[in-house]
């Protein structure tokens, strides 16, 4: 096998780069094996990727014993938990290209064989499986493993009772004893946020991609499971440079329609739109937002996961894993079972391999869904001409039409709840927060949140060029396209305007006569960039629409 890796430590003129390496303990023996690069994403900052450190020692053990020598690097991760309703968590989105750029350059320069991605917090991942995705080599994603839930007053309890309960004592429902109780337990230890939010949706969407060995994601952070979960992706490496498996390969049209049917089966986040877009687009897929709503429809809701339902990842976990989902998303012809996966397996073969465990009650069986359809709904109309998107997972009505509450901030909207200063009905609209405007379509779980937790959840609607958490819940859409910084149609709603939100139809309308809109057309100048200088700077210049997945990379 010729490597990719000789080209930097082979031959007479590499000798200083074998010097250097011997430096560091490496042999002519190691030189000679396939090297692997262990991207890991640790960071001291939050319990998401606590323990990535830990595992990376037994991702490398693995590799070892499967013939390989294994290079570990850093790169970065940005806490969504942490960060939100703050300007930091502008920085969130934004990470994901750097998690890639940074994966691809190290690769780039070092020329390794293979990756295996250690990976948590939710931007972590897709950034991973983009830069994989553009190196085109042999590459495993292992995602770090979710937290165990909390318990308060017998109930699991995740961050998302935290941001809800915010929303509750503002509005005075619980006391700020409760308040502080409910943080004190809601995270009981290291691990990524513990229901179907974006990290465990997209940890759901690797393996169903084929991205991630299937039955490796669901086995939580501190599970002792995990140490062998991670040595074993060392294992499947190395089995794929050996066939060189690429992800390419394995990112086909069929396995992201594969991909889209498991967020919808298991009510995941809505970010998963947005980084299945962006991925399509590094793998040369040709997926469009409208596909969501395709294969939304026609795959049935499943699991009752939080932040809709009752279980956690722990439990999907203890159910067998994400392959009894893949189980029944191949036996109900939801899945192309033929897909390929990073293992050498198709989809088909992993399923069959799965091991529900017997009389488990997290994945329903194919007779008995939650709902015939599935969690996402993309809408379009003259707010949004090139669609939004909406999780309708626990949400019961279907129409929602009211006037405009127009914020051009999360904070202001924010306030606005908190203060008492919404009605029954109103329509929130929270603009210039989109991927140039914010820059970094900052998640509004704490306005959304508050919304709940104020009592607000079944007679107001939200909508925004941001995103939302993978906990928010209620009538609330995201990713409105055209965002308002490029003069999008929801730059030129005003207070008290008429909105309708059709989810039956997939419609959503600004109910202003064409007359009047051309002439707050006319006058609308479009806003100076909020940074001139640094990373937020380049990303306001490159940053495509959230309907194309808000990336970075196709500048030419
Ligand atoms: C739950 C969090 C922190 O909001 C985030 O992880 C997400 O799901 O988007």
């Amino acid at each position: 096998m010729k490597l990719q890796s000789y080209t930097i430590t082979q031959g007479r003129d590499r000798a200083p780069a074998r010097a250097q390496l011997k430096g560091i303990g490496f042999t002519d023996e190691d030189l000679k094996k396939p090297i692997i690069g262990i991207a890991n994403t640790w960071i001291g900052t939050m319990p998401c990727n606590f323990l990535l450190r830990d595992l990376a020692v037994d991702v490398a053990r693995g590799i070892r014993e499967a013939g390989g020598t294994p290079m570990e690097f850093n790169t970065i991760a940005i806490s969504d938990g942490i960060t939100m309703g703050t300007q930091g968590m502008k920085a969130s989105l934004i990470s994901r290209e750097v998690v890639a750029d940074s994966i691809e350059l190290v690769t780039r320069g070092h020329m390794f064989d293979g990756l295996v991605c250690l990976v948590a917090c939710d931007k972590t991942i897709p950034g991973a499986a983009l830069a994989l995705l553009r190196l085109n080599i042999p590459g495993v994603i292992l995602y770090g493993g979710s937290i165990l839930p909390g318990q308060y007053k017998g109930k699991d309890v995740t961050i998302q009772e935290v941001f809800e309960a915010v929303g509750a004592n503002a509005a005075g429902k619980i006391t700020d004893q409760e308040l502080l109780d409910i943080e004190n337990v809601a995270s009981p230890g290291p691990g990524a946020c513990g229901g179907q939010f974006t990290a465990n949706t997209m940890a759901t969407v690797m393996e169903i991609i084929g991205l991630s060995p299937m039955n490796t994601a669901m086995v939580p952070q501190v599970d002792n499971r995990k140490h062998a979960v991670a040595a074993y992706c060392g294992q499947v490496i190395l089995d794929a440079v050996k066939n060189n498996r690429l992800p390419r390969e394995i990112c086909t049209r069929a396995a992201f329609e594969n991909a889209i049917a498991s967020v919808a089966a298991t009510g995941g986040s809505t970010n998963a739109v947005l980084h299945l877009l962006a991925m399509a687009r590094e793998a040369g897929v040709d997926l469009v937002i409208d596909d969501f709503q395709k294969v939304s429809e026609r795959t049935p809701l499943l699991l009752s996961l939080k932040p809709a339902g009752q279980y956690v990842a722990a439990d999907v976990d203890k159910a067998g894993g994400i392959g009894v989902v893949a189980k029944r998303l191949v036996d109900g012809k939801f899945a192309d079972p033929s897909a390929l996966t990073i293992t050498g397996r198709t989809l088909g073969e992993e399923a069959e391999r799965s091991a529900e465990t017997p009389g488990q009650l997290v994945v329903r069986a194919l007779d008995n869904p939650i709902k015939k359809s599935g969690g996402l709904v993309i809408l379009k109309g003259s707010l949004a001409p090139e669609g939004c998107v909406i999780k309708v997972t626990g949400i019961d009505r279907k129409l929602h039409q009211g006037p405009a509450r127009v914020f051009d901030c999360e904070e202001d909207a924010m306030a606005a709840v908190t203060h008492g200063k919404i009605q029954h009905g109103d329509v929130l609209v929270i603009r210039y927060e989109g991927p140039k405007g914010g820059p970094g379509m900052r998640e509004m779980l704490g306005v959304t949140s508050a919304i709940m937790g104020a009592g607000f959840g079944d007679t107001v609607a939200l909508m925004t060029d941001g995103r939302f958490s993978g906990a928010t819940r209620g009538f609330m859409v995201g990713h409105v396209a055209p965002e308002a910084a490029v003069g999008g149609p929801i730059a030129f709603v005003e207070e008290g305007d008429p909105i309708t939100i059709d989810i039956e139809h997939q419609k959503i309308s600004l109910d202003v006569d064409e007359a009047t809109l051309a002439a707050r057309r006319a006058k609308w100048v479009a806003p100076p960039p909020a940074r001139k200088t640094g990373v937020m700077a380049k990303y306001i210049k490159l940053v495509s629409s959230a309907s194309e997945g808000a990336i970075t990379s196709n500048v030419y």
